[in-house]
């Protein structure tokens, strides 16, 4: 009898491989970072062979971890960094480029010219999305130009698109299945979210063959099964979805009106709209949560670009730190007299603002500026993000005010600085549940819900348990004093991006 389920959760920065059990206890985990690629200014890429042995390695080092081997798995579920781009040769498998990162915003002028022809309307329309590059069509688009060969390659039906889940599909069946879920294909920009399918249309706008396409499922479904030297024998691949989505899921946010915000490289708070597609007027994103039985339940979405990355930046780029959990203590040294600002706009701004121009900006330095202050800016500027994105949520959707608890997961919660923070500048309680790898358990009962591992979703929504909710404790105004100096930061950021 099968025990396990056994999670993929490729991420931007690291792959995980995570088994669970009956009881959605971890009973193997495994983690390997892989390689950044910055080849120019605004460029992130991976290397996707890189990313294809981690997720292999990781995979195998959680089985023996737990003891277990492929019979004792009774389903893989792959959850993914959204949006990234891999194109291979569909006779060898081997990508034709690096994959190009949701990051990436090397395609912003092909973006902007759309976008002044009047586009973004019908775009946003049919895919929910915005005229972006974040979003994987135009990166599509420029491999298919920069490549040799490539787009006459495409026509000939030789290539095939992916967004990561798609990718190691195709490489755990060795090619028998190129296949995605509706929540990946939702990010593409080619996604009508409202008829579930391809679309011509925007196929036509973006100058993207079809014959690059993978088929689309529900998050739930039978996606192929694994070869079986991979793994040391032969598992059915049965649930698939984007990182945020499945961490919606993970989070039991089944419920229209119910929040989650993921802080991992970036942050994406995700709210659950039911059957309805709210389309907003606040520069939200309009999305797929999940699609269970051919039915879609939709969120509204606010991408934020920068949330962990900017810990990562004061230890790899400035050097101030050299552990993430470093920031917690200079945050709570940093001198109260200095409001120091820093705006993250390494690879432009996400939610609400969108702007891909923007470059990042840090306000209010005086000679006795040290690295507490700039590492308790950092921790600041993803709470006055999320702020942004949760106003912007409350103006699209009433329900969400007032009484919002927000449910927060990804590598970041575990600072209780920023949790608290955050609950702060919010002024409405901050939730942290036990189980930190949301994304991961998310894919994980998906895959358990198709094979009949797990329970249906209001059963799995009971086993949600709180660690801690940080309460807010913050004086109005020194709130709203906070907060009116951050949008000062940001005007002065976008006033900086014009030409
Ligand atoms: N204690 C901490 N304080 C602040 N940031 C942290 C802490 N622990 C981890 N992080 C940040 O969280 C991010 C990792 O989260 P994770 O969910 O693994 O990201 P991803 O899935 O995007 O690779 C990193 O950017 C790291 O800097
Ligand atoms: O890898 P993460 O957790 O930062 O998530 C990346 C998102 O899916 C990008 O849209």
């Amino acid at each position: 009898m099968p025990s396990c389920i056994l999670a993929i959760d490729q991420g931007t920065t690291s792959s995980r491989a995570i088994l669970f059990g009956k009881d959605y206890e971890v009973r193997g985990t495994a983690q390997r970072e892989f390689t950044q690629h910055f080849p120019r200014s605004g460029w992130v890429e991976h290397d996707a062979e890189e990313i294809w042995d981690s997720v292999v390695a990781t995979c195998r080092e959680a089985m023996e971890k737990a003891g277990v081997s492929a019979a004792d798995i009774a389903g893989i579920g792959i959850t993914n960094q959204r949006e990234t781009v891999v194109i291979w040769d569909r006779r060898t498998g081997k990508p034709i480029h690096k994959a190009i990162v949701w990051q990436d915003r090397r395609t912003a002028d092909f973006c902007a010219a759309l976008k002044q022809k009047g586009h973004e309307a019908e775009v946003t329309a049919k895919t929910g999305l915005l005229l972006d590059p974040y979003f994987s069509a135009s990166k599509i688009a420029w491999t298919l130009d920069h490549v040799d060969g490539a787009r006459a390659a495409a026509e000939a039906g030789d290539l095939a698109f992916g967004t990561i889940d798609s990718f190691l599909i195709w490489r755990l069946t060795q090619g028998r299945a190129h296949v995605t879920d509706a929540t990946n294909a939702a990010r593409t920009l080619l996604f009508d979210i409202h008829r579930g399918q391809w679309d011509e249309e925007m196929l036509a706008l973006f100058q993207v063959p079809a014959s690059l396409l993978p088929a689309v499922k529900d998050s739930a479904a039978d996606f192929g099964d694994t070869a079986p030297e991979i793994l040391g024998g032969s598992i059915r691949i049965l649930g698939v979805a984007g990182d945020q989505q499945a961490a919606t899921v993970g989070q039991a946010c089944f419920q229209p009106g119910m929040l989650k915000s993921t802080y991992g490289t970036g942050c994406f708070a995700v709210m659950n709209t039911g059957s309805q597609s709210v389309i907003s007027r606040n520069r939200l994103l309009t999305t797929i949560a999940y699609q269970l039985d051919g039915k879609r339940t939709y969120a509204l979405e606010g991408s934020i670009f920068v949330a962990g990355a900017a810990v990562q930046w004061l230890r790899d780029g400035l050097g101030v730190i050299e552990k993430a959990s470093e920031t917690a203590a200079l945050a709570d040294a940093a001198d109260d007299n200095q409001d120091v600002y820093l705006v993250p706009a390494f690879t432009g701004l996400g939610a609400p603002y969108w702007n891909a121009n923007a470059r990042g900006a840090l306000f209010g330095l005086t000679r006795g500026t040290t690295p507490r202050e700039l590492a308790r800016a950092a921790l600041e500027s993803v709470c006055y993000q999320t702020r942004d994105l949760v106003q912007a949520m409350q103006g699209d959707w009433g329900k969400a005010s007032g009484d919002t608890v927000l449910r927060v997961d990804g590598g970041m919660v575990a600072s209780d600085w920023t949790m608290q923070f955050l609950a702060d500048i919010l002024n409405a309680p901050v939730d942290r549940p036990v189980v930190l790898e949301t994304t991961a358990l998310g894919a994980a009962y998906l895959a358990g819900l198709k094979a009949g591992f797990y329970p249906e979703p209001a059963k799995f929504a009971e086993r949600w348990k709180l660690d801690r909710r940080f309460e807010p404790d913050m004086e109005e105004a020194t709130r709203a004093r906070k907060f009116a100096g951050w949008k000062r930061a940001v005007k002065a950021t976008l006033l900086a991006a014009e030409e």
